[in-house]
C-alpha cells in the first residue's frame, strides 16, 4: 500500500457565486509523478495553489505529510517547493545571487554551483535570468524549488513554449528529482508528456474529477470500450522525425 503524501477531502472553492472547484477528492503517493491535466479554467492551479497554502479554499481538506492546512500551513510551507512565477525574479542579481538570496529567505545553506550543476546551467552562473533561453529559465525556476530541500515539488507547465529538445531535457530533469525521493506533481496540456512522465494523472473538468489513474489504464480503458482512430497510426510522428534529423542534444540556447 502506497502512502498518500497528499491528500485533497472535497475540495471546494467558490470566487464570489461561481463554484471553480467542486468538491474533489485525491490522494497523491508519495515519489510519485503526479499529473493534473485538463482544459483551461478547470481548476488545476486553483486546486495547486489551495495545497500550496497560497490561496483560501472555501471547503473541504487538506493534508500534506500529515499536517492538516487549517492548522499548520507554515509546515506545509517548509517541507513543500514551488515554481515561482518567473517574472518575480530580481532583474539586476546573476543566477548565483539569487541562489543566494532564496537560500537566505529559506534559512539555508545552498552551494549555487552545485545547485546549478543539477539543472545543467552551471556555465551560466554569472548571467542574469534575462539573458537565459525558455528552457534555460525554466530549468532555473525548478532548480530554485530545490533550495529547501523540498519532499514534494510543484511545476506548473513547465514545458510550455520549449523546443522538443528541452522538452526532453527538462522531463529527464524530472525525472531525476523523483529518483532522488521527491514527490513532484506538474500540471501541462501536453497529452504526450503527461503520458510519458506522470505515474498517475488526474482529469480535471470544470472542477471535477473525471478520471484518475495511470496513463496506461486510462488508455487501455478508452481501447475497451471499443475506441479506434479515425486514422491508422504510423509507427512515427512528425515529432520523430524532427528529433531524429536534430538530435537529442540540448541547443546552444
Ligand atoms: N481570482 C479569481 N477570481 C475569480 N475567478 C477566478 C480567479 N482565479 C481563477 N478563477 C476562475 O476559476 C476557474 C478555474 O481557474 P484555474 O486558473 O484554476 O484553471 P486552470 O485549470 O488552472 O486553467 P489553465 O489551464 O488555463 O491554467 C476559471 O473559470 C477562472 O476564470
Amino acid at each position: 500500500m502506497q502512502k498518500a503524501i497528499i491528500s485533497v477531502k472535497n475540495l471546494v472553492k467558490k470566487y464570489g457565486d461561481f463554484e471553480a472547484v467542486k468538491g474533489i477528492s485525491f490522494d497523491v503517493f508519495e515519489g510519485e509523478i503526479f499529473g493534473l491535466l485538463g482544459p483551461n479554467g478547470a481548476g488545476k492551479s486553483t486546486t495547486l495553489e489551495i495545497i500550496e497554502t497560497l490561496r483560501t479554499k472555501t471547503a473541504g481538506e487538506v493534508f500534506v505529510d500529515g499536517f492538516n492546512l487549517d492548522e499548520s500551513p507554515n509546515d506545509i510551507k517548509k517541507i513543500i517547493g514551488v515554481q515561482l512565477q518567473t517574472s518575480g525574479y530580481y532583474p539586476a542579481l546573476n543566477l548565483t545571487e539569487l541562489i543566494h538570496l532564496f537560500a537566505g529567505l529559506y534559512n539555508r545553506n545552498v552551494n549555487a554551483l552545485e545547485l546549478l550543476d543539477k539543472v545543467n546551467l552551471r556555465d551560466k552562473a554569472k548571467n542574469k535570468f534575462k539573458e537565459l533561453s525558455g528552457g534555460q529559465k525554466q530549468r532555473f525556476s525548478i532548480a530554485t524549488t530545490l533550495i529547501n530541500e523540498p519532499k514534494i515539488i510543484f511545476l506548473d507547465e513547465p514545458t510550455t513554449g520549449l523546443d522538443p529538445q528541452a522538452r526532453r531535457n527538462l522531463w529527464e530533469l524530472v525525472r531525476d528529482i523523483r529518483s532522488k525521493g521527491t514527490t513532484v506533481i506538474i500540471t501541462t496540456h501536453y497529452m504526450d508528456e503527461a503520458e510519458i512522465l506522470c505515474d498517475r494523472v488526474a482529469i480535471v473538468d470544470s472542477g471535477t474529477i473525471i478520471a484518475l489513474n495511470t496513463p496506461d489504464h486510462l488508455v487501455d480503458e478508452l481501447v475497451d470500450s471499443g475506441f479506434e482512430r479515425p486514422k491508422e497510426v504510423k509507427k512515427a510522428n512528425l515529432e520523430d522525425v524532427f528529433i531524429h534529423l536534430t538530435g537529442k542534444a540540448l541547443r546552444d540556447e
